[in-house]
């Protein structure tokens, strides 16, 4: 298998490349960069619930996301992560949206907006995970909120309009700290990388990034490429057209944080999280033409379920 077959660019030199099946084979040091996740790497990257285990195993995840007109995003994205099965989801929004997250998603928990900019390195420390992004919008204040979490020293799940923010302050990408995930689309990736005139000059950026900052970088597409720290790259076959949708990548962002609140490491909550997502999808597209973002986050319980018991 080639990387042409991954990449929507007809005539590109990847054509050559290639593409190993399983994350064990591919990515390590002396063979190929670039490994397919297959059902098998997901199975033995799970963590079992186990007896005995309570909220507090699955760790408490923060998302700061929502503006007035762009709630949806955040709601969302606390589904995502919900549905992920972390132990504990608290969603800060500004007050405008709590009636709406009080009645749709009653297991979630509220920070207040401003409170957030009270917030030191201790009062991060109860959050396992921490997410910023969705629909915050780009204006003044989603840019003070983002500076302060930045300055509070933890790794961050990047997104939308957190990504956009930084296009504008790069000043603030020396902030972004080891282990982080970024998680553009193919926009989002050239505003705040450079644009570049086809995927396969991307990808190479994205793996420059990806080393340089220590982070993993997961750049949205059909096939979604999850780039770690070591710049090796991992593409996710699952998924397809019945997901190009809007919220679609709020609820992978929830999905995200909730891998991490549970303890996984970036580059394996990344993987988890696209390949649930897209198969979620994919099982979702057998009955319905096209998918919701709501839709997806409820189904994911379920895909997890049947994956496991296969
Ligand atoms: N219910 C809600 O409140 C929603 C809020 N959202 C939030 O709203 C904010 C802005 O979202 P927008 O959709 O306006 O801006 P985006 O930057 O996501 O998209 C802008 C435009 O870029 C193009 N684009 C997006 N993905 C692409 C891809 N993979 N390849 C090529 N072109 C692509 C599309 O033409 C799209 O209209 C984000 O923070 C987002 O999280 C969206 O997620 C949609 C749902
Ligand atoms: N044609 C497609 N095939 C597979 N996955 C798709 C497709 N279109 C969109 N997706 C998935 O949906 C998500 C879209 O993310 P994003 O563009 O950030 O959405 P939004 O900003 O609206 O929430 C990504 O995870 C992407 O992989």
């Amino acid at each position: 298998m080639y990387l042409s077959s991954f990449l929507p660019d007809p005539d590109t030199k990847s054509k050559q490349q290639k593409v190993e099946k399983g994350m064990d084979k591919g990515g390590g040091k002396n063979t190929s960069a670039y490994a397919l996740v297959e059902g098998s790497d997901i199975l033995k990257l799970l963590k079992p619930r186990a007896d005995f285990s309570h909220k507090g195993t699955y760790g408490h995840a923060l998302i700061v996301a929502g503006a007035a007109e762009t709630m949806g995003a955040a709601l969302l994205s606390a589904k995502g992560c919900l549905y992920g099965g972390a132990g504990l989801t608290t969603l800060s929004i500004p007050e405008s949206g709590l009636t709406a997250l009080n009645t749709s998603l009653p297991e979630v928990m509220y920070l207040d907006r401003d409170a957030l900019g009270l917030i030191k390195k201790d009062a991060t420390d109860k959050y396992n995970a921490i997410a910023i992004g969705p629909g915050i919008g780009k204006d003044k204040q989603a840019e003070k909120i983002l500076e302060q979490l930045l300055k509070a020293k933890r790794a961050l799940i990047l997104d939308a309009d957190a990504l956009n923010i930084l296009s504008s302050r790069t000043d603030l990408l020396s902030n972004i700290l080891p282990h982080s995930i970024l998680t553009p689309h193919l926009k989002e990736f050239d505003h705040l990388f450079g644009e570049h005139k086809n995927w396969e000059s991307r990808l190479e950026t994205a793996v420059t990034k990806a080393r340089e900052m220590q982070i993993v970088i997961v750049l949205k597409n059909q096939y979604t490429f999850i780039i770690d720290e070591q710049g090796s790259v991992f593409i996710n076959p699952t998924g397809n057209p019945a997901m190009a949708q809007g919220g679609m990548g709020d609820v992978l962002t929830g999905l995200i944080t909730a891998y991490i609140a549970q303890g996984h490491t970036s580059k394996d909550a990344a993987v988890l999280a696209c390949y649930f997502h897209g198969k979620a999808g994919d099982e979702l597209a057998a009955r319905y033409f096209n998918v919701t973002a709501s839709k997806i986050a409820m189904q994911i319980p379920k895909t997890v379920r049947r994956i496991l018991n296969r």
